[in-house]
């Protein structure tokens, strides 16, 4: 498994290998091992799918409150897609910033996403299929959002009007959020 810093420390883009054959190919999409080998803790409980339709839908930002909190390790399995974290950390010097990565079903990418991230993504094809495993279960009552176009994000998503569901259109702003998640610098 390759594994290559992004411009915000901890957010980590990992590439299984690939073993191509006459047939396709193989890949161990996740493996507890390769994460051992790799100075990787992380372990995930539950794996979500999900499909948008269109191109140009964008599902973000979000984030699980403690004690829920997730990391999480997301590919793209069909089409394209622009992945974002941001650091979400109070008192980390990167706090505020982000970091985009295509990911696709044909470059094999993946994003590791550490708790205290805010995650989002938007399609960049028709049908596009994302999936990712989470270190923490589902809990609705922990579930929360920043604004996809907060000004002092400013987020280069590369679209200006995309389709989002009625939660993430009404999100509340970064300025007005206080993060549950602090660090130590
Ligand atoms: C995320 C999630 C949703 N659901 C349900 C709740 C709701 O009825 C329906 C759709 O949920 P949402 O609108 O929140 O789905 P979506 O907007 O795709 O939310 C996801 O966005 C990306 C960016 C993430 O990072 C994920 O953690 C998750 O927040 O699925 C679950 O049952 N389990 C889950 O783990």
């Amino acid at each position: 498994m390759l594994v290559e810093q992004t411009t915000l420390p901890d957010v980590l883009i990992l590439t299984p290998r690939r073993f191509g054959d006459a047939r396709g190919w193989f890949v161990e999409s996740h493996s507890d091992q390769a994460f051992d080998r790799a100075g990787i803790p992380t372990r995930f409980v539950q794996d979500n799918h999900s499909l948008s339709a269109q191109a140009g839908t964008l599902r973000g930002l979000h984030y699980q409150r403690p004690p829920m909190a997730q990391a999480k390790l997301v590919r793209c399995t069909k089409g394209a897609m622009r992945d974002i974290a941001v650091d979400f950390r109070r008192g980390s010097p990167h706090f505020g910033q982000w970091v985009a990565v295509e990911l696709s079903a044909e470059n094999g990418q993946q994003l590791l996403v550490p708790e205290g991230f805010l995650h989002g993504f938007v399609t960049l094809t028709d049908d596009c299929e994302v999936q990712y495993k989470c270190s923490a279960p589902y809990a609705p009552d922990c579930d929360a959002g920043i604004r996809w176009d907060d000004p002092t994000l400013a987020i280069d998503w590369g679209v200006t009007d995309p389709i989002l569901s009625d939660k993430d259109r009404i999100q509340p702003l970064w300025a007005d959020t206080i993060s549950p998640f602090t660090v130590t610098p």
